[in-house]
């Protein structure tokens, strides 16, 4: 019986627990269970609240959270609607719950349209997301692009205020701000406009415009059709399915119409590339988007397919196939007004040129249609514009005016900086770059360089006190120069030599000075201009004969070695032959095996032709860059002083800096930068001429037109600059957001015709200015700051010369007395 208690009490005690733990367990379910939004009531089978929505959807929906609350769950059809209409909710979604509702839904209309769901905008949250959103950050959206856009959001704004002012009255806003919206999407992306001015454009304008606007009301969550089961779904959507593929169609086949454009383009360059032997520097060129998309395709075709590129330029744009084919835009740029007859707007011109055309840009904008005399001449003064003429037009700009006063000192148009675009001066082009400017080369007379600026450092060590810097540094650069060319020095460390360094010097700037687009004799109807020319063209002979009989001399002395050394194998019975193969020759000397190969094609006079135009580009072009960068610091005693610092720390007391030492030096550079952003020495570029009918900035331009890329302008631009007209190379350091715009920057100009001597320069004056640096101190002459006045021609030379104070520091006098 006991037992029989015991085992009903345990039972009972037993269900007991089982009760309470039920209890506990229920209780807690309910504790746990999600409770969802509230819903409105009145959901219907299959449709669920589709049949409370009608349109516009926003609307409707704001009416149901006004009467039910601000956040509702919904159903469309089968699918749980999540609807938020409070900003506090709103802003836990996007932070709280950022990630986890960071999905886009996929719906079926919208399939085709996205390609596959695949578009930047409905593509599914991960790593195809997030790369397409990088590149269209990098490419597109990020701060420095759009600080590097923002002339043609200026260029499309003016356009419309443009418009309107033609066409004041009853106006039609919307096609005018979606034209202006696509312009400024498709120069981003494809490098052109879309819509141009005239009237027959409108309507296609109109159409691409009714096109985007119905692909938008009929995606989004907007389609019944998206909702429905199936079957029913499929039918709902047949008629929207349709209008969508037409739709994609059309903009599929413009933007894949652009691709192929950007493709054939890059075809031909890659093989004028090949025609230049390889040898063209591959330049950082900022690219149109859908170029730096096809860069990405070209290294990994199966992940940046055409598809992949169609799918996020479709984000935002696209263009019409007959605008893209007949792309012959409508208005010639703007033109100041009084243009006179004959003179045209030369009148309004002043030396240094470039100045005079920064104030008329100011006035006018950034793209101009001047009159030079009868020639027109566009002046471009803003980066992105440039940009567009030396990627998009760089074939179609990439001539050179045959200008009547520099026929004499470029031997008839033939030398490599004037030669017109073709055969010559890809040849040209082809042998300086082999011979004397290419990697190899550069490292081959690397010695030289040294040697060079080690003698400078010796002279002003002899001679320190108040020196006279410009001779001495346009006699570096002649050196270096003649080294590579002729092998040999042309200004030695003696004084009688000076004095003819001097003339030499004098000759080159007087020809640099009067060449370029600054003789208004040149731009004159024959006779008058003739007339106007006379003086300048009499100084020019004078000038290229003393200095193509220097030339011509170091050729013949070329030819006498060449023919005793001949005569001296001969002797030798042939035998040195193989020896001589092997001997590193000066660039005259490959020339000449040229010649005697060629001899009607490699010329005595092509051969001064292609010597003079280096001496020419080469030589006043890095030593007035060494001047202008001392100007500066001598300006900034504090900058030199940090750049001093560096060096310091970086090379110390023991020796001499040496050009492996550049890369150890960041702060130099930025100052190098700085100095090229201030002063670049060539600051409208040579002029090009359009070889043929283009379009630039959303203009038209003619056959014929002359060229000027205000690189001075650009450089000093408020837009990209902040405070432009201050040198601080602090800008170009590591992390610093102006550091990213160094591609802004075009002091050696872009494209084809781009300064094939930048590695040189760049390479002689980090050299020299280091050692300029890091061997003596340097003061101004008195307490006045030194006078920054810039000179005129086609280069930017100092207007003075420029004189200084320089001692010796102490603890470099032990390396200086050794060199
Ligand atoms: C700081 C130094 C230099 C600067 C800023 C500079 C700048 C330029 C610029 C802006 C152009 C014209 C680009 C155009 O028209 O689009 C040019 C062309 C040229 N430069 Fe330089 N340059 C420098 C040094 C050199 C050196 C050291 C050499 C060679 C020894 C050189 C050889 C040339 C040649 C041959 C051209 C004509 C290219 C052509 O028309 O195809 N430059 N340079």
């Amino acid at each position: 019986m006991d037992s029989m208690n015991i085992l009903t009490s345990l039972a009972l005690f037993l269900s007991f627990l089982l009760v309470i733990k039920l209890f506990i367990t229920n209780k807690n379910k309910n504790k746990n269970k999600k409770k969802p939004p509230p819903s409105p009531p009145n959901s219907l089978p299959i449709l669920g609240h589709l049949h409370l929505l009608q349109k516009p959807l926003h609307q409707s929906l704001a009416s149901l959270s006004a009467q039910h609350g601000p956040i509702l769950l919904l159903r469309f059809g089968n699918r749980p609607v999540l609807i938020v209409s409070s900003a506090s909710i709103a802003y836990e979604c996007f932070t709280t719950n950022d990630i986890a509702l960071a999905d886009r839904p996929r719906l079926p209309s919208i399939a085709v349209l996205t390609y596959n769901h695949t578009s930047l905008s409905f593509a599914a949250y991960g790593p195809h997301w997030r790369e397409m959103r990088r590149i269209a950050t990098v490419e597109a959206l990020s701060g420095p692009r759009l600080a590097f856009f923002s002339d043609v959001r200026a260029d499309e704004a003016r356009l419309m205020a443009r418009r309107l002012f033609h066409c004041s009255g009853k106006v039609e806003l919307r096609s005018s701000l979606f034209g202006l919206a696509m312009n400024v999407i498709m120069r981003i992306i494809a490098g052109k406009r879309y819509y141009g001015e005239k009237g027959e454009k409108e309507k296609e304008v109109h159409n691409f415009k009714d096109v985007i606007e119905k692909i938008l009301s009929l995606t989004g969550a907007n389609n019944v059709g998206d909702f429905l089961p199936a079957v029913i779904g499929w039918f709902a959507r047949r008629e929207v399915d349709k209008k969508l593929a037409r739709y994609h169609k059309y903009r599929d086949e413009i933007v894949q119409s652009l691709i192929e454009e950007h493709k054939r383009r890059r075809r031909e360059e890659e093989e004028e590339e090949e025609k230049e032997g390889g040898l063209k520097q591959k330049q950082k060129i900022h690219k149109t988007m859908i170029d730096a998309l096809l860069s990405l395709q070209d290294d990994q075709p199966k992940q940046y397919t055409d598809v992949f590129i169609k799918a996020l330029i479709n984000l935002n744009s696209s263009g019409h196939r007959h605008f893209i084919k007949h792309n012959r835009m409508v208005d010639p740029p703007p033109s100041p007004p009084n243009s006179l007859p004959i003179l045209g707007h030369l009148h309004l011109l002043q030396k240094p040129l470039h100045q005079s055309l920064a104030s008329l840009s100011a006035q006018h904008g950034p793209i101009l249609l001047l009159r030079f005399g009868n020639r027109p001449v566009l002046i471009v003064s803003s980066a992105s514009i440039a940009y567009e003429c030396f990627t998009t037009n760089d074939i179609a700009l990439a001539d050179r005016p045959h200008l009547p006063s520099i026929a004499v000192v470029t031997y008839n148009h033939t030398s490599l900086p004037f030669a017109a675009y073709g055969p010559h001066w890809r040849e040209m082009r082809r042998i300086a770059t082999v011979e004397a400017l290419s990697g190899p080369r550069l490292a081959f007379f690397s010695d030289v360089r040294a040697d060079e600026a080690r003698s400078l450092a010796r002279r002003l060590f002899h001679c320190s006190g108040k020196v006279e810097l410009s001779s001495s540094l346009f006699g570096l650069a002649m050196n270096v120069i003649m080294r590579i060319i002729a092998g040999k020095r042309y200004y030695g460390d003696k004084g009688e030599k000076e004095k003819e360094v001097h003339n030499f010097k004098d000759v080159i700037e007087k020809i640099i000075s009067l060449s370029g687009a600054n003789n208004v004799g040149d731009f004159l109807p024959t006779p008058i201009g003739w007339f106007a020319r006379r003086e300048v063209d009499k100084k020019l002979a004078r000038y290229h004969k003393y200095r193509d009989e220097i030339v011509q001399s170091l050729i013949k002395e070329h030819k006498r070695r060449r023919r005793e050394e001949d005569a001296e194998e001969e002797k030798e019975g042939g035998l040195k032959q193989k020896q001589k193969q092997k001997i590193h020759k000066t660039m005259i000397d490959a020339l000449l095996s040229l010649q005697d190969d060629q001899p009607e094609k490699y010329t005595d006079v092509f051969i001064k032709s292609l010597i003079n135009s280096l001496i020419a580009a080469g030589t006043d072009t890095s030593s007035n860059t060494i001047e202008w960068s001392m100007s500066l610091l001598l300006n900034n005693p504090d900058k030199l002083e940090k750049a001093r610092q560096e060096i310091d720390e970086q090379i110390g007391h023991d020796r001499l800096l040496d050009e492996a030492d550049l890369i150890k030096l960041p702060y130099l550079h930025c100052i190098i930068n700085e100095t090229l952003r201030l002063y670049p020495v060539a600051p409208l570029l040579i002029p090009h001429v359009a070889r043929e009918d283009c379009n630039v900035g959303g203009y038209s331009v003619d056959r014929g037109t002359m060229l000027l890329v205000n690189v001075y302008k650009i450089h000093r631009d408020p837009m990209l600059w902040s405070e432009p007209t201050k040198f601080l190379p602090e800008r170009f350091q590591n992390g610093k957001e102006e550091g990213s715009k160094i591609s802004m920057m075009m002091p050696f100009g872009m494209g084809r015709r781009r300064c094939p001597g930048e590695g040189l320069a760049l390479k002689e004056i980090g050299l020299v200015l280091g050692i300029l640096i890091q061997c003596f101190q340097w003061k101004r002459i008195g307490i006045e700051e030194v006078d920054m006045t810039e000179g005129s021609g086609l280069t930017m030379p100092r207007d003075k010369h420029l004189e200084a104070l320089c001692t010796p520091h102490q603890y470099m006098i032990k390396v200086l007395s050794q060199i």
